[in-house]
Parts: C-alpha cells; sequence; structure tokens
C-alpha cells in the first residue's frame, strides 16, 4: 500500500499568551494542540471537526507548516518537515495549498479575478499562467472571461470558485480547507461541496475539510477526526462515527446539531 501523503506523530503546539499585559514578564506558552498522532492517505478526504477553540484551525495551519510544532513529527510525502526552515518549505509550499474561510478577504479587491489566480503562479515561478489560469477556470465551472472581473463583481459561491481555482492552478497534492462553505448559502454550499468532491476524484487530489458543521463533513468525507481541547477524542471512518459514535464528545457533537437526511439535502 501507498505510504500515506500526511503522518502526523504525538504533535504538540503551544503559543503563547497575548492576553497577557507585557509587564509582567515573558508570555506564558498555553499548549493548544496535544499530542495528536493520525495520518491522511492519498486520495482522501479527512473530516476535522470539533467545537469552536478546539484547535481545528492551529492543527490546519500546523500540518501546512504555517506554524511550527513545540514537539512531535509532520511528515509530509515521506518528507520531515516538522522544523524545515522556509527556505526549505518553498518548493514545497505549491503542492500544499490552503482555502480559507471568507473568500471576500482572501481576494484581493483590487486585482481582478486573472491576476489573482495568477499570482502565486509567478511566485513559485510557473510557465505557461495565461493557459494555467483558463484551465483553473475551466475546472471550477467558471467562464473564462472571469479573468477580467474584480471580486466585488462576483458572488460569494463563485468568489470561493475563485479560492479554489488558485489553489488547484499549483497543481496541489493537498489542500487544507478551513470552514468554506459556513458563509454561503445552502445551495451554494451544495455546488462547492459537489464541485470540490468532483476536483479530488478528478485530479487525485487529497483533501482535509475543517467544519464545525457535522452534515457538511458526512457529506464530504471518508474519515473524521474530532478535535476537543486541542486532542484528539475520536478518529474513524464517516459511516462508523456517525452509526456508533465512540467518544461522548462525539456523541454531543452530533446531538447538538441537528443533522438532516443528507439525501434530500444534496439533491
Ligand atoms: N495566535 C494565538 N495565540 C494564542 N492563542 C491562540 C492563537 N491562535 C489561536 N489561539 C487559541 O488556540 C485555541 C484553538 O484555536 P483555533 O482557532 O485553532 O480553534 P478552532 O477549533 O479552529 O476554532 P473556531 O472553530 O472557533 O475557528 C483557541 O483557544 C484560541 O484562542
Amino acid at each position: 500500500m501507498d505510504k500515506p501523503l500526511f503522518q502526523i506523530e504525538n504533535l504538540h503546539l503551544s503559543l503563547a499568551d497575548m492576553t497577557r499585559k507585557p509587564l509582567l514578564g515573558p508570555a506564558p506558552r498555553i499548549p493548544i494542540l496535544r499530542g495528536l498522532s493520525f495520518s491522511i492517505a492519498r486520495g482522501e478526504v479527512l473530516g476535522i471537526v470539533g467545537g469552536s477553540g478546539s484547535g481545528k484551525s492551529t492543527l490546519g495551519r500546523t500540518l501546512l507548516r504555517l506554524l511550527e510544532p513545540s514537539c512531535g513529527t509532520i511528515h509530509f510525502d515521506g518528507q520531515d518537515i516538522t522544523h524545515l526552515p522556509e527556505p526549505a518549505l518553498r518548493p514545497l509550499r505549491p503542492r500544499m495549498q490552503m482555502i480559507f474561510q471568507d473568500p471576500m478577504s482572501s481576494l484581493n479587491p483590487r486585482r481582478r479575478i486573472g491576476a489573482i489566480i495568477a499570482a502565486p503562479l509567478h511566485l513559485h515561478g510557473f510557465s505557461g499562467i495565461p493557459a494555467r489560469v483558463d484551465q483553473a477556470l475551466d475546472q471550477v465551472g467558471l467562464p473564462r472571461a472571469f479573468r477580467h472581473r474584480y471580486p466585488h463583481e462576483l458572488s460569494g459561491g463563485q468568489r470561493q470558485r475563485i479560492g479554489i481555482a488558485r489553489a488547484i492552478a499549483l497543481n496541489p497534492a493537498f489542500i487544507l480547507a478551513d470552514e468554506i462553505v459556513s458563509g454561503l448559502d445552502v445551495s451554494s454550499q451544495a455546488q462547492v461541496l459537489n464541485l470540490l468532491e468532483s476536483l479530488v476524484k478528478d485530479l487525485g487530489l487529497t483533501l482535509a475539510f475543517i467544519s464545525h458543521d457535522l452534515s457538511v463533513i458526512r457529506r464530504l468525507c471518508s474519515r473524521i477526526i474530532v478535535l476537543h481541547r486541542g486532542e484528539i477524542v475520536e478518529n474513524a471512518p464517516a459511516t462508523q462515527l456517525f452509526a456508533h459514535p465512540q467518544a461522548d464528545y462525539t456523541r454531543e457533537l452530533l446531538s447538538a446539531i441537528p443533522l438532516p437526511d443528507p439525501d434530500q439535502v444534496w439533491v
């Protein structure tokens, strides 16, 4: 069997407590992630779920090495990236991409869509950029003429597609999607999720999908990890987790969120 794309062992991360007044001396460090071990298989769609403040976004940012772990290891595609300095991470950056929660704030309002999608391609020294931009727009189902538009001329769902186009134009192996459909209405949510699902299949992507919304996670993810106070309390195939949740906290999450019949919602 293929080695997993990500292998995480005993991952710890603490951050300085910014609420503490500087006069009181150096800020103490607060543990945010506490001993996480899991892997992400190639082609897998992993759901990361948990309540507010459970550490989902911090975990995502640590996987992408936007944050450096305090302890433990992260292997990406067989390479130990736990403490790689930025210059050594740079060639890996196009391969691990992120789609943000709020497309309006992650898209530069003063630049046209074509320039927005092209910017990371320039940064990473890609060639054939105009063709790549067109291809990315095709892949997310938007007209090529959109390259001349500005973000404010697009709907929320279309802006989220631009965020996806910008990520896939770099031909990544891995995409982290952090609460990317939270701000969208139900029908735009369904369209974006359908798009992601087909991109995962067509492009052989591996996806980690962070959400507090279990109905969204259920629709998309094959496996789910449940975070609570920076620890993994459950890691199970999606069908198993919904049918037989093992951890009390998972049961709490399941009972707190009304779960509509996905077959009825996502037609
Ligand atoms: N830069 C930081 N400095 C100190 N503490 C932080 C920092 N960033 C996050 N935290 C704390 O870490 C914890 C986890 O935050 P994180 O944003 O990862 O949670 P989350 O599960 O994504 O929450 P939400 O669903 O509300 O976005 C929270 O208690 C948060 O206050």
